[in-house]
């Protein structure tokens, strides 16, 4: 019998290296497991790149399983060498506890922590690391590791070149022993983590290996890393990563965010990143195919995405916002929203508080030269805060001022710029 969950995992695209993959099915057809994915509190908000493991932790708990989310107190003060070239700069305990505060909130969005069956636990590994001692660390656990078995792992092995501290070395051995710990006293049976995560996954099964009899049965398993067809990196924009955290990311950003996927990309993150069915999903593939320019597979994604970190409001503003640019029609906007609409655009800082639109325009760079500035505004080209203005005459003054702060222009269809008086 193959298993409904992992027929879907494999169809979703979410298995990438497996221990023991027989040996895995097999536990999941006998029994509901306890299973863990951690994050460490490097910043005080998760980005899309995190929660693809999470959301996978998701699928299990909707199959009966029983999510355990660890928040990494300790690691994250050691700090991780898998998948980056160099040292990590530490972080003080204040801006740690201040980050774990933060990550469980957001896990909040993602997870049921209510359900009596399999609601999802949360532990945070500084609750058995912070007391330990060094002796006890380096008898009891230090023991069980060769240095030798340390340096074949990759994440190890490529830093001994450009440089490697005791510390982040032992890193792979603190995230075995969490395993270890949550085998023992949550009854976890399985890790998952992101493709970079390998070494530290099969370092915990040794650590359970080591310290209990044959019986022991643990596995792990990686996800792929999510790529794009154009060869440039997921998740990334020319702003930065796109974080959970609505202050540094906007609803409205998250939304264009997801909205903006290609054709070649959008059915895979549909399965990988929402909880349509495969009926649905295939549904949409078929409409990529034969009607595409409508793009309801992106619309779909980005609604999906944004009404889950985001929720109904969150995805209310920036469909409000997404429309409001889309017609040029910005009356609708609140000027709140007006700043969450703008703030992606390039902003100009000019000098006099009261201009004459064609000297802003110049001032401004947004028309490369006065005559071309002068044309704009007569063939209607410019607008004010979403009001055309085709007067050469006309002042910007404090009555443009969203906020008392900004004013909106937009040039032909599409451009906008954000003017700011200094
Ligand atoms: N090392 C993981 C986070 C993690 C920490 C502790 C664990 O026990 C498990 C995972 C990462 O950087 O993504």
């Amino acid at each position: 019998m193959t298993n409904a969950l992992i027929e879907d995992l494999t169809w979703r695209g979410l298995l990438y290296q497996q221990t023991d993959e027989e040996g895995m099915a097999k536990l999941l057809d006998e029994e509901k497991v306890s299973l863990y994915v951690g994050v460490d509190p490097t910043a005080d908000s998760m980005h899309i790149g995190h929660i693809v493991p999470m959301l996978t932790l998701r699928r299990f708990q909707q199959a009966g399983h029983q999510p355990v989310l660890l928040v990494g107190g300790a690691t994250g003060m050691i700090g991780d060498p898998s998948g980056r070239s160099s040292e990590r700069n530490l972080l003080t305990e204040e801006q740690i506890q201040h980050n774990v505060d933060c990550i469980k909130g957001q896990l909040g969005r993602i997870f049921d922590f209510k359900d009596e069956a399999n609601g999802a636990k949360l532990v945070n590994n500084y609750d058995w690391f912070g007391n330990m001692t060094t002796i006890e660390f380096l008898r009891d656990y230090g023991k069980l590791i060769n240095i030798n078995y340390m340096l074949g792992k990759d994440t190890i092995s490529s830093r001994l070149e450009s440089g490697l501290s005791f510390t982040e070395f032992t890193y792979t051995l603190i995230q075995g022993m969490d395993f270890n710990h949550l085998y023992d006293h949550h009854n976890v049976r399985i890790q998952v983590g992101g493709s970079d995560q390998w070494g530290n996954i099969t370092t915990g099964l040794e650590v359970i290996r080591k310290t209990h009899d044959e019986e022991a049965k643990a596995f792990g398993f990686t996800i792929p890393l999510v790529t794009k067809a154009d060869g440039t990196k997921f998740g990334k924009t020319a702003g930065g990563a796109i974080w959970l955290d609505g202050e540094k990311t906007s609803p409205y950003e998250f939304y264009q965010f997801w909205l903006n996927t290609a054709d070649a990309d959008v059915v895979k993150y549909l399965k990988i990143f929402t909880f349509l069915t495969r009926a649905e999903i295939e549904a949409l593939a078929e409409k990529v195919e034969t009607e595409a320019h409508l793009r309801e597979a992106q619309k779909t994604l980005a609604a999906e995405m944004t009404k889950m970190i985001h929720g109904e409001e969150g995805l209310e503003q920036a469909l409000k916002i997404t429309a409001a640019l889309f017609s040029g029609d910005l009356k609708a906007l609140s000027a709140d929203e007006m700043k969450v609409a703008f703030s992606g655009v390039p902003s100009v800082e000019v000098t006099k508080a009261d201009t004459n639109i064609v000297e802003l325009l110049v001032e401004a760079k947004i028309s490369p030269s006065k005559r071309q500035a002068r044309e704009d505004v007569t063939n209607g080209a410019i607008s004010v805060n979403g009001e055309k203005v085709q007067d050469l005459d006309y002042t910007v003054d404090a009555k443009d001022r969203l906020e008392d702060a900004f004013t909106i222009i937009r040039r032909g269809k599409k451009k906008y710029f954000m003017v700011k008086f200094s």
